[in-house]
C-alpha cells in the first residue's frame, strides 16, 4: 500500500469577514459594516514577507455580500484583485467565497488554480435550524455551484460539515450527491470531512461533532466516493494522534491547507508539518506537500497559470529535498 499523505503549505487571506448569512455555527463572520475590508496594499506587505517560506497556496476565504447589494461588484473586484496580486507574487490562489454567479465563477477561473465550496449537507431540513438565516446554504444552490464548476472545468474542493443537526443517513445522501456530480464532470479533487467544532464566537451552544465517529464516516465515504476524489480531514480539529492515525487507516489521505491561522476555527491552532510528520511516521506514513491543483487537471488551466504551476511544482520538489 502507498502510505503517502498530502498537505498544502498555505496562507489564508480574508477579503472580508462581513457576511449577510448567519450560519449559527459560524465563528468567522461579522455583521455588515463591523469589520474592515482587506486592502491590496496590506496584502502586498503580508505576501512579501512570505516570499521565502515554502508556501504555495493562498486560500481566499470570504464572508458574502448579498447578490443584489450595491457593493457586490466592489466585493467581487477586490477578491479578483487579491487573486491577481497573489499570482504576480508567484503564489497559487484557491478561492472559497461562497455562492457566485456564473460570470463571477468564470472570471475567477482565470486567476485561481482551483476553487472550493462546501456542500455542508444535502438535507433541506437544516434550513429551518442552523441555516435559517443563511440563504447561501440552500442545498440545491450549492449543488448547482458544483455543477457550474464542473461545466467551467474548475478543479474543485467540496465537503461536508458534520454534526450540525443532520442524521447518519443524511451523510450518505450528501456523499452520493457529490459522487453523482463527480461521475458527470470529474472536477472534484478533494472532499473535506469537516467536524463541526465549537468556538467562542458562535451563537449556538450545541455540541461539537463526536470525533470518535470520524473514522467510520471516512470508511463509508471511501466506499461511496469514486477513487478519483481524495478525502481530506483537518488535523487541527483531529489532534489526538491515535485518532488521526485511525482516520488514515479508514481512508483519509490529505490534511488540507496548513497555515499559520485557521480562520474558520481560530480556537484550534494548526500543528506544524514537522510535528505531524513525526506522528505519522510512528505508523509508517509519509507526509508530503502538494499544490492546490492536482496534476491531472493542469491541462484545464490557462497557459500562464499552467506555467506558474509547473514552476511551483519544481520548487516544491527541491524544497522537499533540501528539508530532508
Ligand atoms: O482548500 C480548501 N480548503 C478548505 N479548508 C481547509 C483549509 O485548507 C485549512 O484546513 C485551514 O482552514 C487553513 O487555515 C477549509 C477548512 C475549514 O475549517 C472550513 C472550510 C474549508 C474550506 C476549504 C476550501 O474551500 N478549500
Ligand atoms: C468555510 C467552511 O467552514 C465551515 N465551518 C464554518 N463554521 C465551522 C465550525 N464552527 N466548525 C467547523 N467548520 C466550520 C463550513 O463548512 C464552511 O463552508
Ligand atoms: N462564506 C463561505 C461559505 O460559508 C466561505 C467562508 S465560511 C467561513 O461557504
Ligand atoms: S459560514 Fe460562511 S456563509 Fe455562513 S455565516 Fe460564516 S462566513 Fe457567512
Amino acid at each position: 500500500m502507498n502510505k503517502t499523505v498530502t498537505y498544502s503549505p498555505a496562507y489564508t487571506l480574508v477579503p472580508t469577514y462581513q457576511c449577510f448569512n448567519r450560519c449559527s455555527y459560524c465563528n468567522f463572520r461579522t455583521d455588515i459594516g463591523q469589520s474592515d475590508w482587506l486592502s491590496v496594499k496590506k496584502v502586498r506587505e503580508q505576501l512579501h514577507q512570505l516570499k521565502l517560506k515554502n508556501v504555495s497556496e493562498i486560500l481566499l476565504l470570504s464572508g458574502e455580500v448579498h447578490p443584489l447589494a450595491h457593493n457586490r461588484q466592489f466585493w467581487f473586484e477586490r477578491i479578483y484583485r487579491l487573486c491577481l496580486l497573489a499570482l504576480e507574487l508567484n503564489f497559487l490562489p484557491h478561492t472559497n467565497a461562497g455562492i457566485l454567479s456564473w460570470q463571477e465563477m468564470e472570471q475567477l477561473k482565470q486567476v485561481n488554480v482551483s476553487m472550493g465550496l462546501m456542500l455542508e449537507q444535502l438535507t433541506p431540513k437544516l434550513l429551518s435550524t442552523v441555516h435559517k438565516y443563511a440563504p447561501s446554504k440552500v442545498p440545491q444552490l450549492r449543488l448547482q455551484q458544483l455543477e457550474w464548476a464542473g461545466k467551467l472545468k474548475i478543479p474543485f474542493t467540496t465537503g461536508l460539515l458534520l454534526g450540525i443537526g443532520e442524521t447518519e443517513s443524511d451523510w450518505w445522501d450528501s456523499l452520493k450527491a457529490i459522487a453523482d456530480i463527480q461521475q458527470e464532470w470529474g472536477h472534484i479533487q478533494e472532499v473535506i470531512l469537516q467536524p463541526h467544532s465549537l468556538g467562542n464566537q458562535q451563537v449556538i451552544s450545541t455540541t461539537s461533532f463526536s470525533l470518535e465517529r470520524l473514522p467510520e464516516v471516512i470508511a463509508r465515504s471511501r466506499e461511496i466516493l469514486p477513487d478519483s476524489i481524495r478525502i481530506q480531514i483537518p488535523p487541527n480539529l483531529v489532534v489526538e494522534p491515535n485518532l488521526l492515525l485511525k482516520c488514515l487507516d479508514a481512508g483519509a489521505r490529505d490534511l488540507g491547507g496548513i497555515s499559520p491561522k485557521d480562520e474558520v476555527n481560530p480556537d484550534y491552532p494548526h500543528l506544524t508539518a514537522e510535528y505531524l510528520q513525526s506522528v505519522l511516521e510512528t505508523a509508517g506514513w509519509q507526509l508530503v506537500p502538494r499544490l492546490p491543483v492536482y496534476p491531472q487537471y493542469y491541462s484545464w488551466l490557462s497557459p500562464p497559470l499552467q506555467k506558474l504551476v509547473k514552476a511551483k511544482e519544481k520548487a516544491l520538489r527541491c524544497n522537499k529535498l533540501i528539508n530532508r
